[in-house]
């Protein structure tokens, strides 16, 4: 962790794109998408894995059998769910070893009402935008909603974060903000990072 904040990239399949990103020393944890529907869904298992970045496996609804394959296969260090999962379901995977963070999709205050319920056996939130296909869509919620979370678990800042979010971001402060995440708005192609791009986002936001 540089100046603080965990850096998590998300979206990523391919051996040299993950060495090269994981060359910059600063990613602090690098996401697999494994939901099918995704345009960045992992269809194997690539030929180099994160070393020094945590490794994050992302699922949608999936079954617990299924997650605890993909994350002995893939050494996951945190599985990232991102729908409906009971507070029930988070804890049974956390009894497993994994870590784990809670996506939720925001849109209004509302969508933070029960939020509360998963304090106890998350690691991490991870607030995100709402969208039809869970994730990824490259857009911004109000980042202002989040000023009515008090809870004890840090969270990730989620949801179209890019080169020109920097201003924003370094306006926007909250005491349980541990981190940022990034994905869509840095692709060359679905899948596929501009490493680059994320080095310069980086230095601009004063962590590299
Ligand atoms: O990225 C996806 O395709 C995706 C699909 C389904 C569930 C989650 C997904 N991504 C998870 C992430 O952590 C993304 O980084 C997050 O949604 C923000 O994405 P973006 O708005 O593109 O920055």
């Amino acid at each position: 962790m540089v100046n603080g904040k965990i850096i998590k990239v998300c979206g990523m399949r391919e051996a040299e794109n993950i060495q090269s990103l994981e060359a910059l020393g600063c990613i602090d944890m690098i996401g697999f998408i494994f939901y099918p529907q995704s345009p960045r869904f992992v269809y194997e298992l690539p030929s180099y894995l994160p070393a020094h970045s945590q490794r994050v496996g992302v699922f949608v609804n999936e079954d617990k059998q299924v997650i605890t394959t993909y994350a002995d296969r893939f050494g996951l260090n945190y599985v990232q769910l991102h729908s409906n999962e009971s507070p029930e379901y988070c804890h049974s995977l956390s009894t497993h070893g994994i870590k784990i963070i809670k996506a939720f999709s925001i849109s209004n205050i509302q969508d933070l009402e029960n939020v509360c319920n998963y304090e106890e056996v998350c690691d991490y939130f991870l607030f995100d935008t709402k969208c039809k296909q869970h994730g990824g869509s490259g857009s911004q919620f109000d980042w202002n909603i989040l000023h009515t979370y008090n809870g004890k678990t840090s969270f990730l800042l989620s949801g179209g974060i890019d080169i020109n979010s920097i201003q924003q971001l370094k306006r926007f402060k909250h005491p349980r903000l541990a981190g940022y995440d990034i994905n869509s708005r840095f692709e060359l192609e679905p899948g596929k990072k501009d490493t680059k791009c994320i080095q310069e986002f980086l230095h601009k936001l004063e962590i590299i």
